[in-house]
């Protein structure tokens, strides 16, 4: 196989991250990040800058070229991940966005997706495109923007506004206005899209009143993009998957029933269920997990909002921690005898609760409650919000029991924490060695599309274990604890869904 490098942007929620990837055996030698600031205008809305996202990406690529000492004519293709749902709705001819970027966390649709519920549209919607019908999602949040930026309706009926997601952005940013494109899983998180046959869909589009002409078109995730020039040298993107799709390619989750799950801001699990889409009885979603060479293969996907965003709020809400890295001995000091659960609905609860209305509780509270009780809560709410979704996709399909979990994402980093998963799963935890498996399944499908990277078999032979997490709890500790967790989500629900 020809030799080269594969560029892997990652644009996530609060970081933009580059890795220059050695094809064909992915073997990361540079790597560059930088954090950009978050906006948070009202109560349970959160914006992002598009200059942010863009520009930051721009100097992540650049530096990691720099450190590695490569030029445009070194690399073979961009692969591109971003994180999901974050809608932007930018004006084709000066490539201006009239908003900022509405983020996936972003609830400010919650009444107008409550009017679509009760107006008996929510079977129509899971049909076509595998989704319940949520803030989260991109469609309500593109009505929102039609609706309340000045002219943007009647500019957006000209056919003079293009809506994407980052990835669809940042491609026409790195093309210069050339290609207007996204991939199909990015596609399948806009509620626009209809995932059974693959291509916008004409009623959902009606239904939230959207123009198709603002609609990118869908390639398959390994696809010519175009090329960009932005770089110093001409270099074609090749690649471009959603973050927790990238990460399922990149934990090579390619056989039905092969799991994973990601700990950055929230956490995504993703199960292949294989060539056809399952349609869940337990409110998890139906998404494409990759389409390569025109075939989509389809995963249920457990989503919860806040993971390592629980310990940002340690940090940064709290000041209990100065890092991160400090919150696992911070949790291993709490009183064992002693157990206090925090249900971190922030930003209301995902799978399988959906309820857009419920804000954050701290159950269990006494006079010794101390810092490291809020840490291990912290820690603990990941490992239970992860069994939630477990329990969802095993009662869809009996998959997932006993099965091993593959981990990925910033918090893996914390050994107390996938530990506790380990153990209140009562399953195994396989960390691998490259955790930063999201920007290493974008430099696959890219590779992929370069011909410089072997099939998804070869590739999934060369996943490699870093450690294996085994379960430790008794099950009688484990039952208990879990059913302690369940009381405190059902008393933190908002009663509105
Ligand atoms: N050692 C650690 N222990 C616990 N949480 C951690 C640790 N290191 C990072 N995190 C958490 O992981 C998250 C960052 O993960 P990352 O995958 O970079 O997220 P994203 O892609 O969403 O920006 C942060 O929320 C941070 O608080
Ligand atoms: O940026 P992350 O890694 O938190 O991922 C965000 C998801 O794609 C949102 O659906």
């Amino acid at each position: 196989m020809p030799a080269g490098h594969i560029l892997a942007l990652d644009q996530g929620t609060t970081s933009t991250r580059a890795i220059l990837f050695r094809a064909p055996d992915l073997v990361p030698v540079a790597v560059a990040q930088q954090e950009f600031q978050q906006h948070y205008p009202a109560s349970g809305w959160v914006e992002h800058e598009a200059e942010d996202l863009w520009e930051t990406s721009l100097a992540v690529m650049r530096e990691a070229m720099a450190k590695a000492g490569l030029g445009p004519q070194d690399i073979a293709g961009i692969g591109i991940a971003n994180q999901r749902e974050t809608t932007l709705v930018w004006d084709r001819r000066s490539g201006r966005p009239i908003h900022r970027a509405i983020v996936w966390q972003d609830r400010r649709t919650a009444a107008a997706c409550a009017a679509l519920r009760e107006a008996g549209h929510a079977e129509a919607v899971a049909a076509a495109t595998g989704l319940l019908i949520d803030p989260y999602f991109s469609a309500t949040k593109v009505t929102w923007l039609l609706d309340n930026v000045a002219g943007a309706r009647e500019a957006a009926d000209r056919g003079e506004l293009a809506f994407g997601t980052v990835d669809s952005f940042l491609l026409w940013r790195l093309t210069g206005g050339r290609v207007h494109a996204t991939d199909a899983t990015n596609a399948a998180r806009t509620m626009l899209f209809d995932i059974r046959v693959g291509a916008w869909c004409p009623s959902m589009c009606a239904l939230h009143r959207v123009p198709m002409s603002m609609l990118p078109e869908v390639r398959d995730c390994a696809a010519e993009f175009g090329t960009t020039d932005v770089l110093g040298g001409a270099i074609p993107v090749r690649g471009i998957a959603g973050d927790q799709q990238a990460a399922t390619v990149g934990q090579a989750c390619f056989r039905p029933g092969m799991l994973k799950s990601t700990y950055g801001t929230g956490c995504f699990a993703l199960l292949n269920t294989g060539d056809a889409p399952v349609a869940s009885r337990h409110r998890l979603l139906t998404t494409i997990a990759y389409q390569l060479a025109g075939k989509r293969t389809y995963a249920l996907e457990g989503a919860i909002f806040v993971a390592g965003a629980a310990v940002q709020w340690l940090r940064d809400g709290l000041g209990l921690i100065k890092d991160a890295a400090e919150s696992g001995a911070l949790a291993a000091a709490a009183d064992p005898a002693q157990r206090c659960y925090l249900v971190p609905a922030f930003v209301g609860l995902g799978v399988p609760h959906w309820d857009a209305e419920a804000r954050g509780a701290i159950h269990g509270l006494t006079r010794a409650t101390g810092p490291a009780d809020f840490a291990r809560a912290a820690l603990e709410s990941v490992g239970y919000q992860t069994r939630d979704l477990l329990a969802a996709m095993q009662a869809d399909l009996g998959a997932g029991e006993g099965a091993v979990l593959r981990v990925d994402g910033g918090m893996v980093a914390s050994d107390w924490t996938m530990q506790f998963l380990a153990d209140i799963l009562g399953a195994p935890v396989d960390r691998p060695v490259v955790r930063e498996t999201t920007a290493l399944g974008a430099a696959y499908l890219a590779g992929l599309q370069a011909g410089l990277c072997p099939g998804p078999e070869q590739f999934a032979a060369a996943w490699q274990l870093d450690r294996r997490f085994t379960p430790a709890m008794p099950a009688a500790e484990r039952d208990a604890a879990y059913a302690g967790w369940q009381r405190s989500v059902r008393r933190t629900l908002s009663g509105v869904v």
